[in-house]
């Protein structure tokens, strides 16, 4: 999915910064607002976009896009792409909002945007700064297993951790090794600044041959089959919030064992704002946890809780100062480490057994409605709205 994702992204990118290459002659002056644009300071403009080393962002790329298109092919005419056809719906809403201006003029912009760019990216540090610089993306799920503790690493930081449907799987298949190896106790933990931004909403826009109704289909047996696993998980299962937390990866927090959260996180479920529904158990455990009002001012109208906030509602554990989080927490995970496993084991099971009845049944039904509300137009729409914020272009 996150390949798909990328190649999707960047053959945007290159179709707005390299394809246009056949420039129709226009015989006009460059240079203020009173001098008009020729053919060939345009075609300078286009060839100089190629070379710029900075990314110029999205913003930017999408005037270039629809200036290019308005001064090669006039005023938009084209059919507007459909709802779920995210990119090219964004691009030719930029095309068409440039209405009746004129090929001229559209030209004059162009070649006055990509000429602040070219001043503005001479800046004199040829090397990015370390501290700028995006940690490469290696494999997205990190396992390992260390001093009797397996631990789960969602490993995709400048992605915020958001979860791919590879790391659906892999996360499933993660935790049925981890429930039978030799560890103790196995933990869900992030990368980065984040523990984990949800869903990744790209998921949405990688349709097969089915369609729409196909994608929701298979999210549904998606999700269904991930939260089981984790209502299933016969050992002392430990998140160790690591920064913010969004959407499924709070709702799951209920189904945990024991949640060590840092000050910096904050935990978020904002489904009513993306037209979707709780999942992850949420409807039951949170009521449970918390109280059915507070429960409703998060999974209704998507109160964002520090991590105090969460501790004193009961959904974290306990909350480390940022500077001491990781040492304290994992001393005091490994110490645990140390008791006996058929124990822990054995106690968990007696905690959770009422339970996975029911756990299971709402499991069930929150994946299905998630499943009508993946095609309503209030979510299709708050998708849509995300994506054109945030591709890349
Ligand atoms: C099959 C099972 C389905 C289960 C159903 C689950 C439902 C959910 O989990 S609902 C919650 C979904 N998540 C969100 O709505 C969060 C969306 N993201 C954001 O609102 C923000 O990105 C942020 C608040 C998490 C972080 O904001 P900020 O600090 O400003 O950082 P950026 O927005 O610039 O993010 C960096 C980079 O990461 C991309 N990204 C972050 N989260 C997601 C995401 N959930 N899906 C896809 N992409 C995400 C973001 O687009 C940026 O990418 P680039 O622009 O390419 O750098």
């Amino acid at each position: 999915m996150a390949v798909l994702a990328g190649r999707l992204a960047r053959r945007w990118c290159f179709g707005l910064l390299r394809s246009p290459t056949q420039v129709p002659a226009l015989g006009l002056h460059a240079g203020s607002p009173t001098m008009r644009t020729s053919q060939k300071d345009f075609n300078d403009a286009v060839s100089q976009v190629k070379l710029l080393k900075e990314d110029p962002g999205n913003e930017v790329k999408l005037k270039l896009y629809a200036l290019y298109k308005q001064a090669t092919e006039g005023p938009c005419n084209v059919p507007k792409p459909g709802m779920l056809d995210f990119i090219n719906k964004t691009k030719w809403d930029a095309w068409n909002a440039l209405g009746s201006l004129s090929k001229e003029a559209a030209r004059q912009k162009y070649v006055d945007l990509v000429s602040s760019l070219s001043t503005s990216s001479k800046s004199p540090s040829p090397e990015t700064p370390a501290a700028d610089r995006k940690p490469p993306e290696g494999n997205s799920l990190v396992v390992t297993s260390e001093d009797g503790i397996t631990t789960i690493r969602l490993n995709r930081p400048t992605k915020k951790n958001a979860l791919t449907t590879q790391m659906y799987h892999d996360i499933i298949a993660a935790l049925q090794a981890a429930s039978k190896d030799e560890s103790t106790i196995t933990v869900l933990t992030g990368s980065g600044d984040y523990y984990c931004s949800g869903n990744d909403l790209t998921n949405f826009t990688h349709l097969s041959a089915g369609g729409l109704e196909e994608m929701a289909r298979s999210g549904e047996v998606l999700l269904r089959d991930f939260v089981d696993c984790l209502i299933d998980f016969p050992k002392p299962l430990v998140a160790v919030v690591n920064g913010p937390a969004v959407g499924i990866s709070v709702t799951i927090l209920g189904l945990f064992d024991v949640v060590y959260a840092t000050d910096r996180a904050t935990f978020h479920t904002p489904f009513s704002h993306l037209g979707q529904s709780p999942e992850g158990c949420s409807s039951y455990t949170f009521p449970k946890i918390m109280g059915s009002s507070k429960a409703a001012e998060m999974l209704l109208f998507g109160k964002k809780l520090t991590a105090q906030e969460a501790c004193a509602r009961g959904l974290v554990t306990e909350v480390f100062p940022d500077g001491t989080f990781q040492k304290e927490v994992w001393a005091r995970l490994k110490a645990y480490s140390k008791l006996p496993p058929n124990a822990l084991r054995i106690s968990k099971q007696i905690i959770r057994k009422q339970e996975k009845e029911k756990l299971h049944a709402v499991n069930a039904e929150e994946s299905s409605v998630l499943r009508e509300r993946w095609l309503s137009d209030e979510c299709m729409n708050a998708i849509a709205s995300f994506l054109s914020r945030k591709a890349k272009l």
